[in-house]
Order: C-alpha cells, then sequence, then structure tokens
C-alpha cells in the first residue's frame, strides 16, 4: 500500500503557536479516537474559525495518526470532502486542523429527518460526487456512514465525506483487500466473508447509508442480533437484501392502490370517498396548513407522486447493494443515474418545489435520539458497553408517517405494527450511533465462518480489581497472588500439582511475543540461538536494587511470599530469568517461548519465579527493562499507577492483528481468542503474539475448538522431564499477575521515544 504525499512527523508545527482553542473550548464531536473542537486562527485578519481534531499518541498509534493525514491529503481538495488544512503537534498530541462543518449527516436524520425530493437528491448526489473523487484519486474510504458526512460550506448544505481514519489508498497492481474495517452494519458482505474487497465496498455502505436516509433503519439485520449474527445475515445476502425489495414491492403497491383510488375518485365522485381520502393523506402529508384547501384529487395526486419518489430512490439504492461486487454501480456510474438526471433537469427549470418541500422521505418513527438514556440502547457511543446490540425496532420500514409522531425532543412511542405477512421481513433494529468503527472492531470481529454454537468454555479464574484496590493492596504490601484453597503463596510453583485432576483453569504468563525475526543477536532466528543469548544474560545482568521505601520493599517483607526471600544470588538469579524472558517476549517469539518453557522440566518453575518477581513489586523494573507494554505503563502512569496485566493468556501469533493497519487477513481463531482467553485486547497499534500450545500441541477439528480446550487448561508439559514425569502438568492455581503499585518517583522511567514509536508502530 503505497501513499504519494509525504508527511513526517517532523513537519509538524506547533499548534498554539496559530490556533486558539479559546478558554472554554467548544466540542464539535467525539469519536472513538479523538474529540473535534472549534478553533480560531490567530494571525488572521478575519476571525476564520477551523475545526480541530485532537489525538494522543497514548491513545491512537502515531502511525495511524499520520497515516489517515496523508491519505486525507491526497484527496481534500475537493468541494465534497472536508478541507484538510494542517497537522500540529504539542508533545504527545497530535491536531488535525480542518475546515469547520455544521453537522453530521446523522444529526441531521436525527434532528430534521425530513427531506425534499429536491434535498435529497441533492445530498445523495453530492455523496457521490465526493466518492467519486476519492476512487479517482484510488483511495477507499472504508468508514462510509451517516456520523461520517458533515454539512459544511458557506451555506452549511455542502455535504462532505469526513474522518479518513480507516481510508486506504490502493495501488494499481494491488489486489483486492482482506481485512475487514469499517462499521459492521455498513460492511460490505464481500468484506466481511473474507473474500477481498476494493472500492466497490465503498459503494456498497453508500447504498446502506441511502436506505438509512429513506428508512431510517438498516436494511440489513433483525433485533436483538448479536454481532455474528449480523455479520452472517450480512454474508449471505445473495442478492439485494430482502428488505430492500420488500420495501420496493410495497411501495409499488401503493402506488397502484393509490393510483386506484384516483381513478375512481376522478369517475365518480362522492364527498364521503374524499373525505376518507382525505383523512388517510393527512398521515402522508403533515399539517393542514400545508394543505390548506387543496382539493381531494390533488391531494391523491401528490400522495401517488411521494411514493413514486419513494420507490425511485429505493430502486437506487438497488444500484448498490448488490451482494456480488461486479454488479454494484461505481460511483462513476451513480453519477448518470436517473435519480440525479431528474435533479439536474429540475434545477435547470426552476421548477416549483412546493409540493415536493412537504414530503416526508423519512420514516422517522424509526429514528432515535441518542441522547435519550432511557435504556443502554440509547447510550452514546461512549457511555455504552462495547458488545451491545441493537435491540428492540421501533418502527416498519416504511409505514405511513403518523401525524402524532413528533421528533423533536422526545422519542415517540413505539407505535402499534401489524405483524408483518409471513415471509416478509423482520423488523430491523433502530438505527443508532455505533461504536465499533474503526479499528476497535478489528479485535472485536468474529470469525464469520467459526462455528456458531460452541460449548460455552468455562470462565477463566481471573481476579479483577479495581484500580484503587489494587493501589491500596500493592500499597500494603499484598501480593495479588491467587492461591487455591488448601496451599500457601509459598507453595505455588514449587511443588507439581497432583496429577488426576485436570484443573479448569489455565496457567500462563502473557507473552508480548512477534514472531521469530532474525537479529543481530539471534541471526537464524533459531530456537538455540536464542537459548544461548538468554544464557549470555543470566551471566551478564546485575540484579537491580530495589528502591527503599516502595511497595516493592514492603512487599518484600511479607514473610509468605514463597521463594523469592532467598539469598542475593537467588534474586539475581531470578531477575537474570526475568531478563531473559523480556528479551524473549519483546523481540521473541513462539518459538521463543517455548524453548523457555522446555529448557528442563524447571520450564515452569521459571514461570512462577517471574510471576513472584512480579508480585514482589519487581515489575516496575521488568517492565522498565523490558520495554513491554509501553503503552500501558504510560496509560497507567498518566493516572498515577504503575500497572501491568499479565494474566491469562493463550494466543496464537496471528492475533492481535489490529483492523485498518494493513492488510492482512483476519485471523479466524481471533475471537475465539479474545473471547475465550478472558484477556483485554491489546494496546492499541501493538501486534503481540502468543504461546502457541494450541497448535504446537493439540490438533482438533477447528480453531475454536481447539483455543477453547486449552483454555480450559489442558495443556500439556512440552519439556522431556515434564513427559517423563507425567506427561501432562495440571495446574489447580490461577497465577494473576496483574499487579498495580502506586508510582514512586524516579522508580519508573519513561520509556524512550524509539521504544515507544516502535511500541506504537507494531
Ligand atoms: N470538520 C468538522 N467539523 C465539525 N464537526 C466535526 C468535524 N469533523 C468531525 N466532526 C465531529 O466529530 C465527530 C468525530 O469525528 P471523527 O469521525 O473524525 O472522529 P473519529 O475518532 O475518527 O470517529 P469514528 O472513528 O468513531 O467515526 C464526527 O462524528 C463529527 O460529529
Amino acid at each position: 500500500m503505497g501513499c504519494g504525499a509525504s508527511l513526517n512527523i517532523e513537519e509538524f508545527s506547533s499548534f498554539y503557536a496559530h490556533y486558539s482553542l479559546g478558554s472554554t473550548p467548544k466540542a464539535l464531536g467525539k469519536g472513538s479516537y479523538g474529540s473535534v473542537f472549534l478553533a480560531n486562527a490567530k494571525h488572521s485578519s478575519t476571525t476564520q474559525s477551523f475545526a480541530v481534531k485532537v489525538q494522543t499518541s497514548r491513545r491512537t498509534a502515531t502511525k495511524k495518526i499520520e497515516h489517515e493525514a496523508k491519505i486525507w491529503k491526497l484527496c481534500a481538495s475537493h468541494r465534497n470532502v472536508v478541507h484538510f488544512v494542517q497537522m500540529c503537534q504539542e508533545a504527545d498530541i497530535y491536531f488535525m486542523v480542518m475546515e469547520a462543518c455544521q453537522r453530521s449527516l446523522f444529526d441531521r436524520l436525527i434532528d430534521h429527518p425530513k427531506w425534499s425530493w429536491e434535498q435529497l437528491a441533492g445530498d445523495l448526489h453530492q455523496l457521490v460526487s465526493g466518492l467519486q473523487h476519492l476512487h479517482l484519486r484510488r483511495v477507499l474510504h472504508s468508514d462510509i456512514k451517516a456520523e461520517n458526512a458533515l454539512y459544511g460550506g458557506p451555506d452549511g448544505k455542502v455535504l462532505k465525506l469526513a474522518d479518513f481514519g480507516l481510508a486506504v489508498y490502493i495501488t494499481p497492481s494491488e489486489g483486492p483487500l482482506t481485512r475487514a474495517r469499517g462499521s459492521r452494519s455498513y460492511m460490505a458482505p464481500e468484506m466481511l466473508a473474507g473474500e477481498g474487497y476494493a472500492f466497490p465496498a465503498d459503494m456498497w455502505s453508500f447504498g446502506v447509508l441511502v436506505y438509512v436516509i429513506l428508512v431510517g433503519q438498516f436494511p440489513i439485520g433483525q433485533s436483538k442480533q448479536t454481532k455474528s449474527e449480523l455479520t452472517r445475515n450480512i454474508i449471505k445476502v445473495d442478492k439485494e437484501p430482502g428488505r430492500v425489495t420488500n420495501l420496493a414491492n410495497k411501495l409499488k403497491r401503493a402506488i397502484a392502490t393509490e393510483q386506484g383510488k384516483l381513478d375512481r375518485r376522478q369517475g365518480n365522485a362522492s364527498t364521503e370517498v374524499s373525505n376518507r381520502s382525505s383523512s388517510e393523506f393527512q398521515r402522508v402529508l403533515p399539517g393542514p396548513s400545508s394543505e390548506g384547501s387543496v382539493a381531494p384529487e390533488e391531494l391523491l395526486n401528490r400522495h401517488v407522486s411521494v411514493q413514486m419518489k419513494r420507490l425511485k430512490v429505493v430502486e437506487f439504492i438497488r444500484l448498490f447493494l448488490q451482494r456480488n461486487p461486479q454488479e454494484r454501480s461505481s460511483a462513476n456510474e451513480a453519477m448518470q443515474s436517473e435519480l440525479f438526471g431528474e435533479l439536474q433537469s429540475m434545477r435547470q427549470e426552476h421548477r416549483a418545489m412546493e409540493v415536493d418541500s412537504q414530503l416526508v422521505i423519512i420514516n422517522r418513527r424509526a429514528l432515535k435520539r441518542t441522547d435519550q438514556k432511557d435504556s443502554p440502547q440509547d447510550l452514546p457511543a461512549e457511555e455504552k458497553p462495547q458488545n451491545e446490540e441493537p435491540r428492540t425496532p421501533v418502527a416498519t420500514p416504511d409505514g405511513p408517517e403518523s401525524p402524532s409522531t413528533k421528533v423533536s425532543g422526545k422519542t415517540p412511542p413505539a407505535p402499534q405494527t401489524p405483524a408483518p405477512p409471513s415471509g416478509e421481513v423482520p423488523k430491523p433494529p433502530p438505527l443508532r450511533r455505533k461504536s465499533y468503527t474503526s479499528g476497535r472492531l478489528d479485535s472485536k470481529l468474529e470469525d464469520p465462518l467459526a462455528e456458531p454454537k460452541l460449548d460455552k468454555p468455562e470462565p477463566l479464574r481471573r481476579r479483577s480489581f479495581t484500580a484503587s484496590a489494587l493501589a491500596e493492596n500493592s500499597s500494603k504490601g499484598q501480593t495479588l497472588l491467587q492461591v487455591p484453597k488448601g496451599r500457601r503463596k509459598s507453595d505455588v510453583g514449587q511443588t507439581p500439582a497432583p496429577s488426576g485432576s485436570m484443573s479448569q483453569s489455565a496457567v500462563l504468563l502473557e507473552v508480548q511475543a512477534r514472531d521469530l525475526r532474525p537479529s543481530s543477536e539471534n541471526p537464524e532466528g533459531h530456537e538455540d540461538s536464542l537459548l544461548k543469548s538468554s544464557k549470555l544474560d543470566q551471566r551478564a545482568v546485575p540484579s537491580p536494587p530495589p528502591s527503599r521505601g516502595s511497595p516493592a520493599v514492603a512487599a518484600r517483607a511479607e514473610p509468605d511470599d514463597g521463594p523469592a526471600d532467598g539469598p542475593a544470588e537467588e534474586l539475581g538469579e531470578r531477575n537474570a530469568m526475568t531478563k531473559t524472558f523480556s528479551r524473549m517476549s519483546s523481540r521473541g517469539s513462539r518459538m521463543g517461548v517455548r524453548s523457555m518453557l522446555s529448557r528442563d522440566h524447571s520450564g515452569f518453575d521459571l514461570l512462577h519465579q517471574l510471576a513472584n518477581t512480579n508480585v514482589r513489586g519487581d515489575s516496575s523494573w521488568r517492565m522498565e527493562e523490558s520495554g513491554l507494554e509501553a503503552s500501558t505503563l504510560r496509560q497507567s502512569r498518566s493516572r498515577g499507577l504503575n500497572s501491568q496485566v499479565s494474566g491469562i493468556s493463550m494466543r496464537s501469533n496471528r492475533s492481535n492483528h489490529r483492523l485498518g493497519e494493513d492488510n492482512d487477513e483476519v485471523s479466524p481463531l481471533r475471537h475465539s481468542e479474545a473471547r475465550n482467553s478472558g484477556d483485554q485486547a491489546p494496546a492499541p497499534g501493538r501486534s503481540s503474539g502468543g504461546m502457541s500450545m494450541v497448535e504446537e500441541h493439540s490438533e482438533g477439528p477447528t480453531p475454536s475448538k481447539l483455543q477453547r480446550r486449552v483454555s480450559l487448561g489442558e495443556m500439556q508439559d512440552p519439556s522431556p522431564a515434564g513427559r517423563n514425569l507425567r506427561r501432562r502438568v495440571s495446574f489447580d492455581e490461577v497465577l494473576v499477575m496483574q499487579h498495580m503499585v502506586p508510582l514512586v518517583p524516579n522508580q519508573v522511567q519513561e520509556p524512550q521515544p524509539e521504544q515507544a514509536a516502535e511500541a506504537d508502530s507494531d
């Protein structure tokens, strides 16, 4: 993936030298990666306002921020793309300065869900025009949705594409992309199915967006569906979604009915009919004021006209919601659509739009204000649990507008909709702001091909603590070692667990490991050379002095602290092993980890040693030295805590790829791994692997099953001694290597910039 524009981090000038946020910065919006504020230029003769997206490299990888700016710069010179002004930097805060827009299409949908025919065609034309520009520049937006289209320009009516955080530049020679990115409800089926995707994926999202504008709901999916169900539903759409077909058919029937009424009315005028018709039409055309003394025939005509226009838009949507990307209209083709042709002629003729300006295109009952917090589904994205799913739909896709339905201020009560006839598609989920866009989706995206119904794995026993509780524990010198019933802390890791009883828990050390690549220390990338270098380290590394008065020392004073209370050499040895582990894990691999485990039968003891070292309070040294979890460290430092969450981890070395960072395939293991391990998502920008005991020692029907089995703790000791002894090692204790200590000044050094950059760019 290449990108013509050059933008180096050194180029960024100071933000505050050129702009001011004012004494009380005005927030324009908030996304997954940063907040957007209004800024004023300092040295401008006029008071020129800009929008500035503020992101910290703590939250978002520097590389990602830079990438977004690069791609954006490539295509920002278009009326229908938000203009990119410049990128500034203050310490690790990045400021993307751009033209300020008034509001998003999503906000407009919520606040004023009315489009005149001309407005609707005009807005769609602008979106397609923006997309056409992007695609001509070989930029795939990848996150087309109502939240990412902003109204700007002098009159606030120019619709512009924004948020290039997931955009990709596709070189002409490059094959289709494979790694899913975007907002699930808008994602193209070929993307979710891992079939490879390119520009048509944006056109699918555009089709979904038009449906959302027209209907207020998503075209695919049902209420109460899980994300994996939604993924499956999108993938299995064979032609255009049934809901679109259904909508088109309904509109056709409505037109025929109204046309029949009109014919009857014209042929056989009767007061009774005209009165009834008139009241029916009130539901479609709002407000008696707009009707005035309009004749029933005229109302009927308008109603037919409304339905026909709706039908035209539905037919327009069909151009894009085609399962086969090759059958989908491109942005170029869409520009030639009949819908836009009509718009042109309307504009040329300056046709009176009195009737159309009263059209209610959208079914506004379907829209839900996101600031109403009656239930979790209504919470704004940032307050919602990430795994929450859309729930109860509130309206049928295309029911007539009820005069009692009011959008302003309150969500209208759910209307009594008749049950759909059999064969009709079920009710769709309500439209709401999606929180799982961008890179974070990657770690959540479930393998669409994974077996849907696997037995739920026994939850791993993991202690969770609040930050304050942890800090308190640590400062009291308590360790966070979880000791099984009937055993003392000092026993943990010293004696093999009794065989025969397979525990339902796993004891593992989280290993941030990447693929083993040759390096200067390990030129061939071999296990043996890694071992050699680790032995060398054991001799070379001195024991770090513990800080006086630190929780580390307090922890050491605890009598029940296990074997770490031994003589200084023992401590040095342990630290050397820690160092070895650090080296292996910071640039190590599956092989590296395996070798550590299989050095001798005490390989597992090493893990316990490390665990003890960790809980005994040397964790700061360990982190500092190893460079592990640089971002975690920095994040926790900002909270005044030094934390390390190791916990239980059993990942494939293919896990934890981030969405939107490159074109790697989505690992079919990823979700089951993340779910089953009970572990947290990796820090943004890090690529971590892990112990691949799954693959090393297990052969089974499906990756997900394997993963589950291992997660339940069936772990085989790979060491020869272990095999001779009992073949299996069962763990009946869980080491929770989650440790937080209040920061002691000078105890922990800031990660070096190169180190941090490396962590970010991984
Ligand atoms: N130029 C702008 N003018 C006015 N408001 C803006 C502008 N850019 C963004 N916003 C507002 O800020 C919100 C977040 O911006 P943006 O989408 O770029 O952030 P993000 O972190 O990439 O979000 P996400 O990835 O969750 O979509 C937008 O939904 C919009 O409401």
